[in-house]
């Protein structure tokens, strides 16, 4: 797992327009070393806004968005087409606009769907095409995806894994039903602590002063993951908590780079 590092925009706006323009060069690099890219999407505010960045900025064609491969860390258990899915935000904001190969976007269970209404076979299901998608040795079944993005709740929530709750022991499964989330719906699909690790990048989002405390947490070297899920989230090779000022703002002095507070 790699050690956090930090970077702090001015606001919400440049922080989604820099998260948007990091996007497209970490897409463009792994196509070009190997035709191919993943990314693992996030819900949210600062997560919906980084998308929608993404389909306005100029470079965005220079991704070759056929040879995508979309998933989500997390999903809301609502019907497909529902206002507060992650997946329907993500596709008004960036996918409806992009040319994706409908096959490479793999979104999350919905009730209504082939799973009889459950959302621990909506999970299982999921899970079954991770592994459709890995490679042999990759761990758990998961593949390593490019870029991982998590938006930061100010529970220190990330995906929907909320602190305390059953699925922050889970080592086996890469994907879980979640029952009683505390915020709203309550019945919710996420992607587990060791699967979001298995991504090679992992970014955590988190704009706003009411994200402050819950980042401060997040590097904070004494947290543990069931405690604050956010201090779990760790890519292979790179983490980045992506912020703004106000977000930034309970962080000891140090942690961030320097020049850019
Ligand atoms: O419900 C969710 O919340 C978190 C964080 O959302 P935010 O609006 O506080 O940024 C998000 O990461 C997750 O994907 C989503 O399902």
């Amino acid at each position: 797992m790699s050690a956090p590092a930090v970077i702090v925009h001015p606001d919400a706006g440049l922080l989604a327009k820099a998260a948007a323009a990091r996007i497209v060069t970490r897409l463009v690099d792994a196509q070009a070393a190997r035709g191919s890219a993943s990314i693992v999407l996030t819900g949210g505010g600062i997560g919906i806004a980084v998308l929608a960045e993404l389909a306005k900025a100029p470079a965005r064609d220079a991704v070759d968005w056929g040879a995508l491969d979309v998933w989500w860390g997390d999903e809301r258990y609502l019907p497909e087409g529902d206002p507060e899915r992650n997946e329907t935000q993500a596709r008004e904001a960036l996918l409806d606009g992009v040319g994706l190969d409908p096959a490479r976007v793999h979104a999350m269970p919905a009730p209504g769907g082939p799973d009889g209404g459950s959302p621990e076979a909506g999970a299982e299901r999921y899970a079954e095409a991770l592994r459709a998608a890995a490679r042999p040795g990759d761990p758990l079944g998961v593949p390593a995806f490019d870029v991982c993005l998590l938006g930061v709740g100010p529970d220190t929530h990330v995906a929907s894994l909320f602190p305390e709750q059953p699925a922050l022991y889970e080592e086996e499964r890469s994907v879980v039903a979640v029952h009683g989330a505390p915020k709203p719906p309550p019945t919710r699909v996420s992607l587990t602590l060791p699967a979001i690790r298995s991504a090679a990048e992992v970014w955590l989002l988190a704009s706003g002063e009411a994200k402050a405390e819950a980042v401060r947490l997040a590097l904070a070297p004494e947290a543990g993951p069931v405690q604050v899920p956010a201090a779990g989230a760790r890519g292979r090779s790179r983490t980045l908590f992506l912020l703004d000022r106000a977000a930034a703002s309970r962080l000891p002095e140090g942690l961030t780079a320097p020049g850019l507070l």
